[in-house]
């Protein structure tokens, strides 16, 4: 679905922030980034993403190099779904009209159609679908801005820090939420995340990122359990 093999990138010439990132996902998996402040896992979710484009190694969507080719037209040809961390939706705009900027390379009848199907996955989005962004909850925001992202029927969702300032039961629904579209639709998911613990239980594999190398990485399961990744990532809590 998505490869990236040995990624280099950073945001000036001098410095390298991705040094040499390789990683998969597959259909239907959800795999968490996780790793210390500042190791790069926004960075490397920009760069898969076009934000930032990699100085060298590649970029593979859906078996085609896309290592150079900038988000707008990773979202327009390749199927990918990008959600940053913050400014995700369009505070001033109504949850259709979000929507609606979502879909804008559909034509009229399937943006309102792919607006119905995403309306009956998340029903609060139905309920309100003609209050302004900025009067929703912010779970409600947070499920907006992943129903924006899927509008054009992505076959790969991004995430940067899905749950950031969200409480814990808050927390959990969109992570529901997030479950629930890769369940219903075969979506493919990558994303950033602090909530260590709560984000591998609902994972299938993580990477943990350390100074822009990856340090560890394997299935949610072993690494759930591995002692080493309790202590260091999960204030040493038992899975
Ligand atoms: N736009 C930018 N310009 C220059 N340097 C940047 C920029 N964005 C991030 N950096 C630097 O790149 C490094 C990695 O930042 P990044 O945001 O990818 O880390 P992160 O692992 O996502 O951190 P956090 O968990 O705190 O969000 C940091 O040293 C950061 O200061």
């Amino acid at each position: 679905m998505i490869r990236i093999d040995n990624i280099v990138a950073g945001y000036t010439p001098e410095v390298d922030i991705l040094k040499g990132i390789s990683l998969h996902v597959d259909r239907a998996e959800i795999v968490t980034l996780l790793g210390p402040n500042g190791c790069g896992k926004s960075t490397l979710l920009k760069t898969i993403a076009g934000v930032l484009l990699p100085r060298s190694g590649t970029v593979t969507l859906e078996g085609q190099d896309r290592s150079q080719m900038p988000v707008h037209r990773k979202i327009r040809h390749c199927s990918l779904g990008f959600v940053p961390q913050t400014e995700n939706v369009f505070a001033n705009l109504t949850v259709r009209e979000n929507m609606q900027v979502g879909g804008h390379y559909l034509p009229p009848d399937a943006c309102q159609r792919r607006m119905d199907q995403l309306c009956d996955l998340y029903p609060v989005l139905g309920r309100k679908i003609e209050a302004r962004a900025a009067s929703l909850s912010g779970g409600e925001r947070q499920i907006l801005a992943l129903a924006r992202a899927l509008m054009p029927s992505p076959s790969l969702l991004l995430l940067d820090e899905p749950s950031a300032g969200l409480s814990p039961k808050v927390l959990q629904e969109v992570f529901a939420a997030i479950v629930e579209v890769r369940d219903k639709e075969r979506v493919s998911i990558l994303m950033v995340e602090q909530n260590a613990m709560e984000a591998m239980r609902m994972s299938d594999r993580a990477y943990i990122l350390s100074m822009g190398t990856v340090a560890l990485t394997g299935t949610t399961r072993k690494l759930l359990h591995d002692p080493q990744v309790r202590e260091l990532y999960m204030g040493g809590r038992a899975a």
